[in-house]
């Protein structure tokens, strides 16, 4: 599979240790940054993330932080988007699954390397459910992204 991954300073060292991880089991990676531990600003990485995912480059976009919480805010500000902090292995997969998740962020201050590769192997491995009302669901996140693009050019006459 197509992977996008990004991190902060704070998730560097996981990134480049679940990246060579991923490798291995076959996915092909693009690395959108940090290359350093140099502090980087998370909304700057997830910005490059989260394009290769809308511009197709990749199917699946993953993000490190120190919590991941911050790179889910960002991420999920750009529409057709859906990312989550995902710590344990039943949201790993059941984000995608129900939810259709794209970005999956996960913290380095919080998960160590080993947990880290099960739960991407698991989102990876995860397909979005064929079920209607899972489908509905997603189908209304898309439109409140039309609806609040289309209130804010209202506000702005
Ligand atoms: O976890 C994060 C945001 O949710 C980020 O990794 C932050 O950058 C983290 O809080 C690290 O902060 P720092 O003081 O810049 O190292």
């Amino acid at each position: 599979m197509k992977i996008a991954i990004g991190s902060d300073h704070a998730g560097f060292s996981l990134k480049e240790t679940v990246m060579k991880a991923l490798e291995l089991m076959g996915h092909e990676v693009t690395d959108y940054g940090c290359y350093d531990d140099n502090p980087v600003d998370f909304p700057d990485i997830a910005k490059g993330v989260c394009k290769a995912i809308l511009k197709k480059d990749a199917e699946r976009g993953i993000m490190v932080c120190g919590t991941g919480v911050g790179a889910a805010i960002a991420s999920n500000k750009i529409p057709g988007i859906r990312a989550s902090v995902c710590h344990d292995v039943y949201s790993a997969h059941q984000c995608v699954e129900h939810d259709n998740v794209n970005v999956m962020c996960i913290g380095a201050q919080i998960v160590g390397n080993k947990l880290a590769i099960d739960l991407l192997e698991t989102y990876l491995q995860a397909t979005f459910s064929t079920e209607v009302h899972f489908r509905r669901r997603v189908q209304k996140l898309e439109l409140m992204e039309v609806e609040f693009h289309e209130y804010q050019k209202k506000q702005k006459g």
